[in-house]
């Protein structure tokens, strides 16, 4: 299985990383505007092998979309990230014709590919590829859900002092800082609500911890993280191309779905060898449900932004 990942910075060799590391795909094309810049990366990268023992080919290229032919899965990563301070809704500006024009690209030499978008604002880029690629909505996911949620899970787990992995948790909504919706109600230690354990000003205080996860990643590291986004989107391809049929928060084009229409936004979803193979209906509550809307309202409003490109 052969999947392309646009942009070898921060994130994208991070991917690379791990899905060579993990095995998920036997060929792994790394591309990037900069010269030299993703053949510098994939050789690093396949100076690894031998030392932790993968079988991934990994190739480097600039800009040359010739070698990305017939991939399986394809991730945009390319664009610029957020520095302290900024939102990411700012780089609405840079990014959206980064993304519209690499997408283009790549579809022309994988037609048959998934897309998976990364670049943000993650939920309009998604829109956008989804809007000016015209392909069906199965094929068309953004990652942002997986991340937000295991960063939930995160805090959750430092809250319980108990491991991570024992912790059930996701988010959903848009991937912004005052957009995204941590289900505090459905977390759960180990299949029992987290509430059994903690207070609601703990719940409280994890919920913002985990809205402000990038933002506080970033202000750390003077860029925003890597790591944790880059193991995210091996997850979620890791799901496509091994049909694990995982149910994954992720951004897809919304048709009546949770009520909302022509939005691309955070849901439950089962990701196959299809993509997206169902968008999961969970009941929320009323207060839920608001949130969800205001969301909406907020992904929407950036939406309104893509005019220009959307013509
Ligand atoms: N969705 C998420 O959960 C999530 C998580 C982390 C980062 N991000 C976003 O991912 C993007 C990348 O972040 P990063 O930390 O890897 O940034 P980075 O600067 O380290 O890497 C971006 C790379 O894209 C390349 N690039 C720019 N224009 C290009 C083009 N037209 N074609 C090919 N390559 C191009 C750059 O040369 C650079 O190497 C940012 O927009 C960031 O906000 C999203
Ligand atoms: O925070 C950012 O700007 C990058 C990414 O969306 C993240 O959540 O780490």
């Amino acid at each position: 299985m052969k999947v392309t990942i646009v942009g070898a910075g921060n994130v994208g060799a991070s991917c690379a990383d791990v899905i060579s590391y993990r095995g998920i795909a036997s060929e792994v094309v790394i591309l990037d505007i900069k010269e030299g810049f993703a053949e510098g990366k994939a050789m690093d990268l396949m100076q690894c092998a031998t030392n932790t023992g993968f079988n991934t080919q990994i190739t480097g290229v600039t800009n040359d979309y010739s070698k990305t032919a017939n991939s399986n899965v394809v991730v945009i990563t390319s664009g610029i990230p957020r520095k302290p301070g900024m939102t990411r809704e700012e780089l609405i500006g840079i990014n959206a014709g980064i993304v519209k024009s690499v997408a283009e690209n790549l579809l022309q030499h994988s037609p048959n590919a998934i897309f998976v978008i990364v670049s943000n604002p993650m939920d309009t880029m998604t829109y956008l590829t989804f809007k000016s690629l015209g392909l069906p909505k199965n094929r068309v996911i953004g990652m942002g859900g997986a991340l937000d949620s295991s960063r939930f899970r995160y805090y959750l787990s430092k809250a319980l002092g108990k491991p991570a992995n024992d912790v059930s948790a996701m988010v959903i909504g848009g991937h912004g800082d005052t957009t995204m919706i941590p289900l505090t109600r459905l977390a759960s230690y180990n299949g029992i609500p987290v509430a059994e354990f903690l207070s609601q000003e703990q719940l409280e205080k994890v919920a913002a911890d985990t809205m402000v996860g990038g933002a506080t990643l970033t202000g750390l590291l003077g860029t925003s993280a890597w790591y944790a986004p880059g193991a995210s989107v091996a997850y979620l391809v890791d799901s496509i191309l091994n049909d694990q049929k995982k149910m994954i928060a992720c951004s897809v084009f919304l048709e009546g779905e949770y009520g909302q229409n022509d939005i691309c936004i955070g849901v439950p979803c089962i990701i196959g060898k299809n993509g997206l193979e169902e968008i999961v209906s969970i009941q929320l509550n009323d207060a839920e449900k608001a949130l969800f809307d205001k969301s909406a309202d907020a992904v929407r409003a950036m939406n309104a932004d893509l005019k220009s490109h959307l013509g």
